[in-house]
């Protein structure tokens, strides 16, 4: 079959438009076609399209940091993505960029050869409105809800209940419902478990709070709903980028998402990656 490409480098970043450039060359003499983000199609010699429109690629390389694979999942999931590392974390991102064109296209002939794109499915979170008609756009990494500013003064009382059943209920900055693959995001910072990717698992964690009970472990399918009071104005977030203005008292509820995140390529040592975080 004829593999069709997306491509996203990081905005504004020479080394990811460069390295854009030489895959889309390598793609091309491959028989294959790819297309780059407006931005990059700016800077470079290839086909510009919005990464909104990638959803029809076979693949999306991204090129970043794990915050442009954030967004790229946001934009083209379900698509497979395969992601290119030239943050400082790059937990998300796999492979080198020394490796990418190497990697890119024997992924790509695999793609030709077999009609099919083996990956890792990545579960995302899902969080709606009770009472009130919103739904974030899913979550790879975590959900925060928190009070209408983080610290002193910009907190509130947040209930947290599992499956119907009181959990902790405290003042607090916010409380923070993550995937494994946002354990080692703001999770980390604010307490809760690294939790290896094997694991399928929600994470559970208070944010600075008053009276705190100790992050909770649960399995998937269980549904954790977040009552803020006690605060004029809340905030829901999907990722650090999506949010949704709450007027307390509401209530969210936060659900596995229907559609994962399939991640393509070598998969990164998660104990390796540890001795990156701060
Ligand atoms: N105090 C904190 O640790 C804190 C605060 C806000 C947001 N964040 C994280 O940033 C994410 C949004 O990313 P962004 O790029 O838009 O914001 P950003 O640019 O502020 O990135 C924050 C940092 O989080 C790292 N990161 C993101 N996902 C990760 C993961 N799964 N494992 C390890 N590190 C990871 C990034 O590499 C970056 O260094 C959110 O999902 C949240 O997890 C962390
Ligand atoms: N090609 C692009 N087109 C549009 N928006 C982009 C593009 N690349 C990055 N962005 C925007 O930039 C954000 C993430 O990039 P950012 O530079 O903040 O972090 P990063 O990829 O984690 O890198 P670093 O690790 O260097 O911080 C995305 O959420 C998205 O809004």
């Amino acid at each position: 079959m004829d593999v069709a490409v997306g491509i996203v480098a990081q905005r504004d970043n020479e080394r990811a438009q460069d390295l854009a450039a030489a895959l889309v060359n390598a793609l091309e003499a491959a028989g294959a076609s790819a297309v780059v983000d407006e931005a990059t199609g700016a800077a470079i010699a290839a086909t510009p399209v919005p990464v909104d429109s990638m959803d029809d690629r076979d693949l999306v390389v991204s090129i970043g940091g794990d915050g442009t694979l954030l967004f790229v999942a946001r934009e083209v999931s379900p698509v497979p993505i395969m992601g290119v590392n030239l943050g400082e974390v790059g937990f998300l991102n796999a492979v080198a960029p020394e490796n990418a064109v190497d990697v890119v296209t024997d992924v790509v002939a695999d793609i030709a050869r077999t009609g099919r794109v083996e990956g890792r499915e990545l579960a995302r979170l899902r969080a709606t409105g009770v009472d009130e008609d919103w739904t974030l756009a899913p979550a790879l990494n975590e959900i925060v809800v928190h009070g209408r500013r983080r610290g002193h003064g910009g907190g509130a009382t947040i209930e947290i209940r599992v499956d119907g059943q009181s959990y902790a209920e405290s003042h607090a900055d916010g409380v923070l419902v993550a995937t494994p693959t946002g354990s080692t995001a703001y999770n980390l910072s604010e307490g809760g478990p690294l939790v290896h990717p094997a694991t399928d698992a929600v994470i559970v964690t208070q944010m600075a709070a008053a009276e705190s009970m100790p992050p909770l472990v649960v399995e998937p399918d269980t549904e954790i709903s977040l009552t803020v009071t006690d605060a004029d104005t809340a905030y829901a977030i999907s990722d650090g980028r999506n949010r949704q203005r709450l007027e307390p008292p509401a209530t969210v509820t936060v659900t596995p998402a229907a559609d994962p995140v399939t991640l393509v390529g070598p998969q990164a040592n998660f104990f390796d990656g540890l001795d990156k975080l701060e």
